[in-house]
């Protein structure tokens, strides 16, 4: 069985709902998942990074790029790179923001160098954007038409339990995506 854990924060529990998204595909999917908010890691989660096949990242976009608590825990990620302990995991992420775009491209470009750095291996969202034909609508998944990762629009005025439907099955699909990839590399490796 492959393992997915999904190293996220969320200040005001938009990205949590998001979060929860990621872990019900990879369960879905045959996979142990474990779900670690960055902001409190203990020493026994750091663990279960170093442990698991795939690491998601997920912040929300805080002033265009992730929170100040994603970018500790990123520099804190430090003690894994001097190893190379993380290396060959697989990689990917998720990001939430109040505006359509606002800027959240340079959130999951920021996860992508974050992998690169600690030499994991990207795995994309995998789905043509949505909502962008003229049959098409804000329902669609992928309604952003993101590629990098899974991205989700909250609207500012509302609450973690509005998050769109369009952006949990986005999610979803990028925790499943992960780790089914984790089950390709794991049988290749056998
Ligand atoms: C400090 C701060 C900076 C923010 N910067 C952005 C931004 O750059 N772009 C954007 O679209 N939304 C921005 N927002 C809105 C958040 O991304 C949005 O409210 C999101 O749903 C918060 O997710 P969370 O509930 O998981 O913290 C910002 C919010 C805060 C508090």
């Amino acid at each position: 069985m492959t393992s997915v854990a999904i190293a996220y924060h969320s200040g005001y529990g938009h990205t949590a709902v998001l979060a929860s998204a990621v872990e019900r595909g990879a369960l879905e999917a045959g996979a142990t998942v474990h779900l670690i908010n960055v902001e409190t890691i203990t020493d026994a989660q750091w663990e279960l990074l170093d442990n698991a096949d795939a690491i998601v990242f997920g912040s929300p976009t805080y002033m265009g790029t992730a929170s100040s608590a994603f970018h500790k825990f990123a520099e804190d990620s430090s003690k894994r790179w001097f190893t190379h302990s993380w290396k060959d995991k697989l990689a990917a992420g998720f990001t939430n923001s109040a505006s359509k775009s606002g800027d959240k491209l340079n959130t999951l470009q920021f996860f992508t160098v974050l992998a690169a750095q600690h030499g994991m291996h990207w795995v994309n969202l995998g789905l043509h954007p949505g909502w962008n034909t003229s049959e098409g609508s804000e329902h669609d998944i992928n309604r952003l038409g993101f590629f990098l990762g899974a991205a989700a629009q909250s609207n500012n005025d509302e609450g973690p339990d509005q998050v769109h439907k369009a952006d949990i099955a986005t999610a979803e699909h990028l925790g499943r995506r992960v780790a089914e990839t984790a089950g390709v590399f794991a049988r290749a490796a056998a």
